[in-house]
């Protein structure tokens, strides 16, 4: 019986990198929040102090604003597939890299005026292990809401049921959604506008009795538009919206005036996969 060490990893954590692509007068802006993690033969350093195989976590940041200017920033996946490959073939100890991004999206105003597009991040996330790259890319703070066209009954009732069943009730979300890509040669905006359209489209369309219910229309939808990705993974919370009771004051609320409750809320998380793909490599 003995101690040992167990798996480790090790890089830099949100290196804020900003580019701007001058096309004359017209810039293209590119806002990213890059994380590295390097993983491989670094017993040595845990074990002895030994750093002869560690490249500091600060080389690794300037690696990401330099490749910012050597390659531009394409999306936010070739991106990161770029890195993730750099530092498994430049450093011999290396034998996995995974880059995180989150980007910050802009919206155009001009050709070089920018506005924030609200709470939306897109995300993408590789892992390269020097013969296969995971590409899953994502979205998180997609904000929605159905004022109509929402249910919730039928459930079980025990001693401390007190939710009154409805026909009629707001559905509202903050998407948060991760993808799993089969091919690592996509076109990644593309691809990530036709995902966030899908997800958007059937949460519009869908009917829902229940917000599970709308998840599976929305993972499924994304599927069906894009026959290369593997998998999609959706934590929907459920931001309530409760009619207030006016009867105190001799008024009726024909679902016209809500109270917007922050918390608690119910968390829905579901995968919607295709059943006839390739595992993937390892966690994500
Ligand atoms: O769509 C819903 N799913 C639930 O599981 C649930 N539970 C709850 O209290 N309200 C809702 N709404």
């Amino acid at each position: 019986m003995g101690i040992v060490l167990g798996s480790n990893r090790y890089g830099k954590a949100e290196v804020r990198v900003v580019h701007v692509a001058r096309d004359g007068d017209r810039h293209t802006l590119r806002d990213l929040n890059v994380s590295t993690a390097l993983a491989g033969d670094l017993d040595a350093t845990h074990l002895t102090g030994d750093n002869s195989q560690v490249l500091p976590t600060d080389s690794q940041k300037n690696t990401v604003y330099a490749f910012a200017r050597r390659h531009g920033i394409g999306s936010p996946e070739a991106f990161a597939l770029l890195l993730a490959e750099h530092f498994v073939h430049s450093q011999a100890a290396i034998r996995q890299a995974r880059v995180s991004v989150r980007e910050q999206l802009w919206q155009r105003l001009g050709p070089h005026s920018f506005q924030r597009r609200g709470e939306e991040i897109r995300t993408a996330e590789v892992s390269y292990d020097g013969d296969r790259a995971q590409v899953v890319s994502g979205i998180t703070g997609l904000v929605l809401m159905n004022t109509t066209g929402s249910e919730f009954h039928g459930y079980v009732r025990d001693e401390y049921t007190t939710l009154p069943e409805t026909t009629d009730r707001i559905l509202a979300t903050a998407v948060d959604a991760r993808w799993r890509h089969l091919d690592p040669d996509t076109d990644w905006d593309l691809a990530y506008q036709q995902v966030r359209d899908a997800l958007v489209a059937a949460f519009v369309e869908s009917y829902s009795y229940s917000l599970q219910q709308t998840l599976y229309e929305m993972g499924h939808r994304v599927l069906d538009t894009r026959p290369e990705l593997a998998e999609i993974r959706l934590v929907l919370p459920n931001r309530h919206h409760l009619p207030v009771d006016l009867s105190p004051f001799g008024l009726d609320n024909p679902n016209a005036v809500f109270v917007a409750t922050d918390r608690p809320y119910g968390v829905i998380e579901g995968t919607i996969r295709r059943d006839d793909v390739p595992a993937a490599v390892g966690e994500w």
